[in-house]
């Protein structure tokens, strides 16, 4: 599965902060690429050294004991910008070969010409891709794929579709460039297609789309983005409705707490979580609830998580509703709430529940159990309030709105819910895609596979419903809550592992979160 780690910058090309990463089309980046040759009166050729230089800058700061760069090139701009990283490798000393298809030169002109300055330097070995099966590669070399970009149209086929299986069997670290290839960037790759299979993606400017689903990012490796110094005013007139996460969008929602504050300032957050066997749970979203700012913090949960929560999370209060499981509620007025973790699907849980939704007004969160009685009572979902937040994971999704052939199909179904329905949808996963009523999308970078466990959904509903308790939009508050709750599990993973963070270390790490948001 893909992981993201940071946008890589050439001091000359810092992004205005202002600028939150939009999601771009195949078209709409080529269109960029145009628009920033006018705007800064530079050719195609210098803006594909540009790229091929920054990506010389990258591989060489961060890639060690590298004895060779075999560097595969196609007939498009992908295989010229590969032409062109073998020559700029070369002249730093770097021991480099090339493979490209000699038996039909009929490369891009910006290929074409950087074919013909790698021609022109003798201590560059030029293959035929054919050449690649009695290969013999020395251990340590690097595989560069410039096969195919973001022109890829079609399935790849014949000579260099058994290229990409050959490599794909190759035991050496493989580094895409812009995009791993064989993948369409901008929605599902039909699974007979060939994909080059990358240990990591260096791609230039922009995220795309293919990035975040499951079928298609398990391609890419580790991601990282290279800025190249696209027009910034072209990206900020471009239209597009999906979104990237970044610190800069986060830097703009984060309201730092301010001083003549007191507990009443930042609203009462109210879980209504836990049952016999799954107190755990309930636990879980109140100290969440509590780590993230929540001013007043109380838990509605059965009797018998009565110890258990008032030992673990003192700071918050216990509003008995039930023995074992949920039976009753008696709500404090004007509380925010959270409403899932840990339920229990009992009759009369079921019955508070549905009563509950269809007689709120303010928006609240709703999670697991909640989630999973609206689905065996689907007519109540149109009584969930306007702009509440579901955090539903694939499954949950599922059992609400039906199957989907694929993750990409699942999204569009998301938005056309969260527009029918007026709500947020958090759909959880490796990117977490958070989905408006006005059907944008937002899609998540943080975070980590280590978060894959029991209760990480948990201290996620307790985060977004401490946010809307304080305030913030239900769009921010779910953006912003996405977002630390993946950051904070990267923080817990970095000390312990990703085997070994559990929930609970990821609750004790937003603190490091906010520590680092501090202006
Ligand atoms: N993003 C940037 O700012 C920059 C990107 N650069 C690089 O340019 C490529 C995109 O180049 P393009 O020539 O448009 O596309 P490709 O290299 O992917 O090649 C397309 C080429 O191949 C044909 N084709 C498409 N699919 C197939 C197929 N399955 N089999 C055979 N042939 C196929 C298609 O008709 C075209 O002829 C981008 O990814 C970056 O790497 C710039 O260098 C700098 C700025
Ligand atoms: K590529």
């Amino acid at each position: 599965m893909c992981e993201i780690v940071e946008i890589y910058f050439l001091p000359k090309f810092v992004l205005n902060p202002f600028i939150f990463m939009k999601l771009l089309n195949a078209n709409q980046i080529k269109s960029a690429d145009k628009f920033t040759l006018e705007e800064q009166k530079i050719s195609s050729l210098q803006l594909m050294e540009r790229a091929a230089e920054t990506a010389v800058e990258y591989l060489i700061s961060k890639i060690r004991n590298t004895q060779k760069f075999c560097i595969f090139c196609g007939k498009g701009n992908n295989g010229g910008d590969g032409f062109a990283i073998a020559r700029l490798l070369y002249q730093k000393s770097y021991d480099v070969e090339v493979f490209t298809d000699l038996s039909n030169i009929n490369f891009s002109d910006e290929a074409k010409t950087n074919f013909q300055k790698v021609k022109s330097i003798s201590g560059i070995d030029l293959n035929d891709f054919s050449e690649v099966e009695n290969m013999r590669f020395k251990a340590n070399s690097i595989i560069l794929d410039c096969i195919f970009g973001i022109g890829l149209n079609r399935k790849i086929e014949g000579k260099i579709e058994r290229l990409i299986q050959v490599l794909n069997t190759i035991n050496l670290k493989k580094i895409s460039i812009d995009i791993p290839s064989g993948l369409l960037s901008d929605g599902f790759t039909p699974n007979d297609f060939t994909v080059l299979k990358a240990d990591e993606t260096l791609s230039f400017q922009f995220w795309k789309k293919a990035f975040f689903y499951p079928e298609t990012g398990r391609f890419c490796g580790k991601i990282q983005i290279l800025n190249i110094g696209i027009s910034e005013n072209f990206i900020a007139s471009s239209e597009s409705t999906e979104y990237i996460i970044d610190e800069h969008l986060i830097k703009n929602i984060y309201q730092p707490r301010e001083d003549f504050v007191n507990k009443g300032t930042f609203g009462k957050t109210v879980m209504i979580a836990g049952s016999y066997g799954k107190i755990g749970a309930a636990v879980l979203a109140t100290k969440a609830a509590l780590k993230s700012g929540s001013g007043l913090t109380f838990c509605a949960a059965p009797k018998c998580g009565y110890n258990v929560l008032q030992n673990s999370a003192p700071e918050a209060m216990f509003i008995e509703s039930g023995e074992n499981f949920i039976e009753f509620l008696d709500l404090p007025e004007d509380g925010v709430l959270g409403i899932g973790p840990g339920l229990g699907t009992e009759a009369d849980t079921e019955k508070v529940v549905l009563n509950l939704i269809k007689n709120q007004k303010m928006p609240m969160v709703i999670d697991a159990d909640a989630l999973n009685i609206l689905s065996k009572n689907k007519d109540f979902l149109k009584y969930i309030p306007t702009n509440s937040i579901i955090t539903p994971h694939p499954k949950e999704f599922e059992r609400l709105f039906g199957a989907s052939k694929n993750a990409f199909e699942r999204t569009e179904l998301a938005k056309r819910k969260a527009k029918e329905l007026n709500i947020f949808i958090v759909l959880k996963g490796h990117h977490t895609q958070i989905i408006s009523p006005e059907k944008e999308v937002f899609y998540n970078i943080t975070g980590n596979s280590g978060m894959a466990k029991g209760g990480s959904g948990d201290a996620l509903t307790g985060i977004i419903t401490s946010f809307l308790s304080q305030n913030y939009s239900p769009k921010n508050a779910a953006i912003f809550g996405v977002w630390l709750h993946g950051k904070a599990g990267d923080f817990a993973a970095e000390k312990y592992s990703k085997e070994s963070i559990l929930p609970s270390d990821l609750i004790e790490n937003i603190a490091e979160v906010f520590k680092d948001l501090q202006p």
